[in-house]
């Protein structure tokens, strides 16, 4: 089985995908309750929205949804967010907090084990093996993890949440520079809202990947759902008008960070 699909490319600029898979295999899709099953928690169409913004981009996308198990989770279950409501590696309750298993058929501790092994590792080890391919090509990789979310879940956060939400774990995952470069599109674009280092800050993925001290770069993209569904519910239909206008930023975001990881590779290389 198939857990993750890459697509190779020359770019410094690596695209994430974790949670746009919907794949559920049977076995735990029964396991699943009736509020489970509407999946809501998928960072929907994202895929499609990020589709050619940038023509040598790597692309890393795993196929399973997160309910099966979170690809942006820390693999030991350490919390993204200790003490505050988040959901887990295997997560218990969507956004909402409401419960996705049957009674009783919450996943053991030896289903996930299976599912680190079947999924998680998997879809990591590609990911790893894409960010070293990368650097090997100009030194230097940068991992843009791409997401979505509704833009409001009172269990998760206060308020509406903005359009664009960038996390770098508060500059740790990547130079300043491309941090700068995605900053000031997003402050440019006229008639949406950002912030950085708000509520979401990076998952797993982003601060394990992100060592900029060893040429790896990371930055996650949150974007607020309203920004290019027709309805953040059920069913989650594709806005192509929104996502028109949204995809002019992405795009620029997107070559803003090719342009500025290629300088650091040039003056990496005549610094040696
Ligand atoms: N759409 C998904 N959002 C991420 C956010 C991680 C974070 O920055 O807190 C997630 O839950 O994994």
């Amino acid at each position: 089985m198939t857990v993750f699909e890459v697509k190779q490319g020359t770019s410094p600029v690596i695209l994430g995908f974790p949670h746009t898979g919907i794949d559920v295999p049977p076995a735990i899709w029964e396991r699943l309750n009736d509020n489970g099953r509407i999946l809501a928690d998928t960072d929907w169409h994202i895929h499609r929205l990020y589709d050619g913004l940038l023509p040598q981009v790597t692309t890393v996308r795993a196929t399973f949804h997160r309910y099966v198990i979170d690809a942006n989770r820390d693999p030991e279950g350490v919390s993204l967010y200790p003490g505050q409501n988040t959901t887990g590696l295997v997560p218990g309750t969507d956004f909402d907090g409401v419960s996705i298993w049957r009674d009783g058929e919450e996943p053991t501790e030896a289903d996930i084990a299976a599912r680190l092994a079947d999924f998680h590792a998997p879809y990591h080890a590609a990911l790893a093996a894409e960010i070293e391919r990368v650097k090997a090509i100009h030194g230097i990789a940068v991992l843009y993890d791409c997401h979505s979310i509704r833009s409001d879940i009172p269990f998760l956060f206060e308020g509406t949440l903005p359009d664009f939400n960038i996390g770098t774990d508060s500059g740790k995952t990547c130079d300043p520079a491309i941090q700068d470069a995605a900053v000031d599109v997003v402050l440019n674009a006229q008639g949406y809202t950002s912030i950085l280092n708000g509520r979401f800050k990076g998952g797993w993925t982003t601060r394990h990947y992100g060592r900029p001290e060893t040429g790896v770069h990371a930055i996650q993209m949150e974007l607020a759902q309203s920004t290019h569904l027709t309805t953040e519910t059920p069913p989650f239909a594709y806005d192509e008008a929104k996502a028109t206008k949204l995809r002019i930023h992405l795009k620029d975001i997107l070559t803003r960070i090719e342009t500025t990881a290629l300088t650091l590779a040039h003056t990496k290389r005549g610094t040696k």
